[in-house]
């Protein structure tokens, strides 16, 4: 039974567009929690749940909520199942977080969270993460942006190590212009302060009255929602592939897929296995507009080897990006040659050639792994 003078846990809502950077900064607070058990809620857009895979949490601290925008769930007792999962007094959370997907309606997560008859939790705050590489152009296309950053609590700049500083000040004379009262500020890979997460009230200069309109608002607005559905809603334009192969990926002709890719399509995430081009390592792969990057690491041991990609874009014919994919497979008799097991038998060139050739198709993918030192 919950005593009845437990603590309440802060609730905080990392939201931000496909690909700013919020599961790379979840991760970075799991690492650096300092003793705080944070529980994690994670709401992927796409059926297979990348960000639930990616995100380091500890057993039993994490929720998935699968496909589709939280921000859509039909309203706020189904939020409140998964809450009532993480704060059972078992789990000793001191914190949660609720990672959005990158479509999400963060206004619409604080709400269910206002709303939310939980007498465990309470609202901890909303940080947003903007792409400063990519702001500018994304909140041109979706002007619809600028309300979610007057939500926010916290602003974080991310991505600062992508964009010179003329650029920086522009983003963060659009950010100023929306009229968000949140702090600002600047993080490379979301290496934030963990200290930040665990405050109450993030936006503490601004008086609670302040506070209290705002809320205010979003219930009134929430109320207009239900009348008039989520058609303007981010996610309303976005469609999302998934692909799932047990065949290993031919790497020239997966870089040569990727290469032209159509631009409507801005966020690819997901892992591929290269077969016998690197037979040691998965791939995990992102793009987020015309960024993309290959991170290399050892398969678990008992790890099933699959490509498992996640596709979202805007315009975007589905059904023939996945059949592109599928083309993208080995075929036996097609694909690159099997790495041989010693390197010259002896018995001709055929079996060093082979292994050139092999080492030569993964040159394309090469160029985009991250070095080290890019950290
Ligand atoms: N150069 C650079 N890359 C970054 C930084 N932060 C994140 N990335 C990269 O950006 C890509 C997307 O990062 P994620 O953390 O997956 O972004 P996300 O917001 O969780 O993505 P969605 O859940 O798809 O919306 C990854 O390749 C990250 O390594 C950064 O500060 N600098």
């Amino acid at each position: 039974m919950t005593p009845p003078h437990a603590p309440q846990i802060p609730v905080v809502v990392l939201a931000g567009f496909l690909g700013s950077g919020k599961t790379t900064l979840l991760n970075h607070l799991l690492r650096n929690r300092a003793g705080n058990r944070i529980g994690v809620i994670v709401n992927d857009f796409g059926a297979i749940e990348i960000d639930a895979m990616t995100v380091a949490g500890q057993v039993g601290s994490t929720v998935s909520l699968g496909d589709g925008c939280l921000c859509c769930a039909v309203d706020a007792g189904e939020l409140d199942v998964y809450l009532a999962t993480l704060t059972r007094p078992a789990a000793r959370l001191d914190v949660i977080v609720i990672e959005a997907s990158g479509l999400a309606e963060p206004q619409e997560l604080v709400r269910m969270l206002l709303a939310s008859d939980n007498p465990r939790v309470r609202y901890g705050g909303l940080v947003e993460v903007v792409d400063a590489a990519e702001f500018l152009e994304t909140r041109e296309r979706h002007p619809e942006m600028d309300r979610h950053l007057t939500v926010a609590d916290l602003v974080v700049l991310n991505k600062t190590d992508r964009v010179p500083e003329a650029r920086l000040d522009a983003v963060r004379e659009a950010v100023a212009s929306t009229g968000s009262g949140a702090a600002v500020i600047g993080a490379v890979h979301g290496r934030i302060d963990p200290g930040l997460l665990s405050d109450p009230v993030l936006r503490q200069e601004e008086d609670d009255n302040t506070r209290q309109l705002t809320f205010e608002d979003l219930l009134r607005e929430a109320d207009q929602e239900a009348d008039g559905g989520h058609a303007d809603h981010l996610h309303a334009a976005y469609e999302s592939v998934s692909f799932t192969s047990d065949v290993p990926m031919d790497p020239r002709r997966l870089m040569a897929f990727l290469d032209s890719r159509p631009t409507g399509l801005y966020r690819i995430k997901g892992f591929v296995d290269f077969g016998a081009g690197d037979r040691g390592n998965a791939y995990a792969l992102h793009a987020v507009g015309g960024f993309l990057r290959f991170v290399p690491r050892p398969w678990a041991r008992d790890e099933a080897r699959r490509t498992q990609l996640v596709l979202i874009g805007s315009g975007i014919d589905a059904d023939a990006l996945h059949k592109e994919l599928a083309d993208c497979r080995t075929e036996p008799g097609r694909g690159p040659i099997e790495r041989p097991q010693s390197g010259r038998t002896g018995t001709g060139e055929a079996p060093q050639d082979a292994t050139d050739e092999l080492e030569r198709s993964m040159w394309g993918v090469l160029r985009y792994v991250r070095q080290p030192d890019e950290d």
